[in-house]
């Protein structure tokens, strides 16, 4: 290169650029005090009781631009960092914001059921960081890029926290494998299939074959496949066809038509397919996460089998429901189909085998399944268990419940943290989510575990319709105090920060 050139057109470069950089940065980015309710991009929050991955600790943690760029211990001096820029907590917990990624918004097409600016803002509330859609219950579902587009373009400025897709697995795009690979390039984080009816008819199920093919597509783009493992065994016991029969009040009835056996037959045959996700396999790459885990005993014994055998087995992970760890069977009173939901809630003696395969690692997360519909679907008049809606209303208390309904089982902050964001995160591929460590987004959920409330009308719930979730009228304890998204303070003492801000995520 010629002097002329280095001396003039270099400068020119240089300003061109950091105009440029001033202008992205300047231009489509909302202010910080609309974003958030704290008006600084540098600061530090501290607190005596901070989880991180190597333990519990008393120190601080530095925010800047959204990032977390230190954590230190203990011997930090209050008020001192950086011009006294420190919100202190005191004793209550800070731990990485939750991931739910199981989570129905309903938006486009069902915003009656819910919606993206009610269910981030109840998110929010519950210090829930980042939801992943689930691709059905919206219309239309996402099963395609074009439809995928229509989903961020929903979401766009209703977001108050971060929000992924999943796409959906269909008969219909199963063994079409450009419309698949469309809908991975376009950004979804993986697919959802049903292994029976969804209850949604732009979403029927798939059978083992469209599940193969699926697995093949995503192996190329080493994302994962959840799968709803319930397989329709006798058709006699199914939904609808016990229309005359009058017991459909009883919660007997429904907790019959839908047998641990369906769960168990379909992971039998998910497992078979999941083979090929196996190192060295046709779908080596890919990965079969089962969601909502109802059955601890011969469903969850498949998948410990199948998990024996470590890095040598198919790639697979399970989650479980705050629902089938807080509620059991006996006691839900007939006609109140605000616990109805498919798998169904099971007897007690379930329910503290779930608790332990949780405990002890054979159930790798939680979600919150959260499917809610209009009040009037629930059918409450009738009671009938089994035409109502099935899907259980629960976002914005997941923590307080997890926490509430664990303390029996001696749950501690360092496993809520993994089960609700640390595992979450990696099957969502979010590299710089779920952990409070240098690098990672600046996602925290402040919450103080011994304070009680009630759920009660007095509660402020942000979901479309608080009535409908079997938790009203229960008492928590754990109470999130502030929740904050990439640095900003997006909840705090009950409300939420002007602008919502949350980012689309889309996988690359
Ligand atoms: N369509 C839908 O949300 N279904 C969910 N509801 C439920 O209870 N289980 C589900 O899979
Ligand atoms: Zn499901
Ligand atoms: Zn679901």
């Amino acid at each position: 290169m010629g002097d002329v050139l280095r001396w003039r057109v270099l400068p020119m470069l240089v300003l061109l650029a950091s105009s440029l950089v001033l202008y992205v940065r300047i231009l489509p980015k909302k202010s910080i005090s609309e974003c958030s309710l704290l008006p600084y991009d540098h600061y530090w929050i501290t607190s005596k009781r901070i989880v991180t991955p190597q333990g519990v600790i008393n120190g601080a943690v530095e925010v800047r631009d959204g990032k977390i760029v230190s954590v230190v211990e203990s011997d930090y001096q209050k008020g001192s960092l950086l011009g006294g820029k420190v919100v202190d907590y005191g004793n209550a917990v800070i731990m990485p914001g939750l991931i739910d990624v199981h989570a129905h918004l309903d938006e486009p097409g069902r915003v009656e059921w819910e919606g993206f600016s009610s269910g981030t803002k109840a998110a929010a509330a519950g210090g829930v960081t980042t939801l992943v859609d689930m691709p059905l219950n919206s219309f239309p579902s996402t099963v395609s890029e074009e439809t995928l587009r229509m989903k961020v373009e929903a979401a766009q400025k209703k977001i108050y926290v971060d929000v992924g897709f999943w796409g959906g697995l269909v008969p219909h795009n199963a063994f079409n494998t450009s419309m698949l690979e469309g809908l991975l390039h376009a950004g979804a984080l993986g697919l959802k299939s049903f292994m029976c009816p969804s209850g949604i008819n732009d979403f029927p199920m798939t059978n083992s074959t469209h599940i193969k093919e699926g697995l093949y597509v995503l192996a190329k783009f080493k994302r994962p496949l959840l799968v709803h493992a319930e397989v329709v065994l006798d058709s006699k016991n199914s939904e609808g066809l016990l229309d005359d029969d009058p017991s459909y009040r009883s919660y007997a009835t429904y907790l019959k038509s839908r047998p641990p056996s369906w769960e168990e037959a379909a992971i039998k045959d998910l497992l078979a397919v999941a083979q090929d996700t196996k190192t060295g396999g046709q779908a080596e790459g890919a990965h079969v996460h089962i969601v909502h885990l109802s059955d601890a005993k011969a469903s969850l014994d498949l998948i410990e089998d199948e998990k024996r055998n470590g890095p040598n087995g198919a790639s697979i992970s399970v989650e479980t429901c705050p629902h089938y760890l807080a509620f059991a069977a006996e006691e839900i009173a007939d006609g109140d189909t605000r616990f109805k939901c498919a798998p169904p809630i099971r007897d007690v003696t379930n329910r503290q085998n779930l608790w332990e395969a949780l405990i002890d690692g054979h159930i790798d997360m939680l979600s919150s399944d959260h499917s809610p519909s209009i009040p009037e679907l629930k059918l409450f008049d009738e009671g009938d268990f089994l035409r109502a809606w099935g899907g259980i209303s629960s976002l914005q208390y997941v923590l307080p419940i997890t926490w509430t309904y664990g303390q029996k089982y001696g749950v501690s902050f360092s496993q809520i943290a993994t089960w609700w964001s640390e595992r979450p995160a990696k099957l969502a591929g979010q590299k710089y989510k779920g952990a409070i460590i240098l690098g990672n987004d600046a996602d925290f959920a402040v919450w103080e575990p011994e304070v009680e409330f009630e759920l009660d009308e007095n509660y402020k719930t942000y979901h479309k319709h608080p009535n409908i979730s079997p938790y009203i009228g229960r008492r928590l304890s754990g109470k999130v105090l502030a929740t904050f998204v990439r640095g900003n303070l997006v909840f705090s003492e009950r409300s939420h920060a002007p602008a919502a801000c949350g980012s689309p995520i889309l996988a690359k």
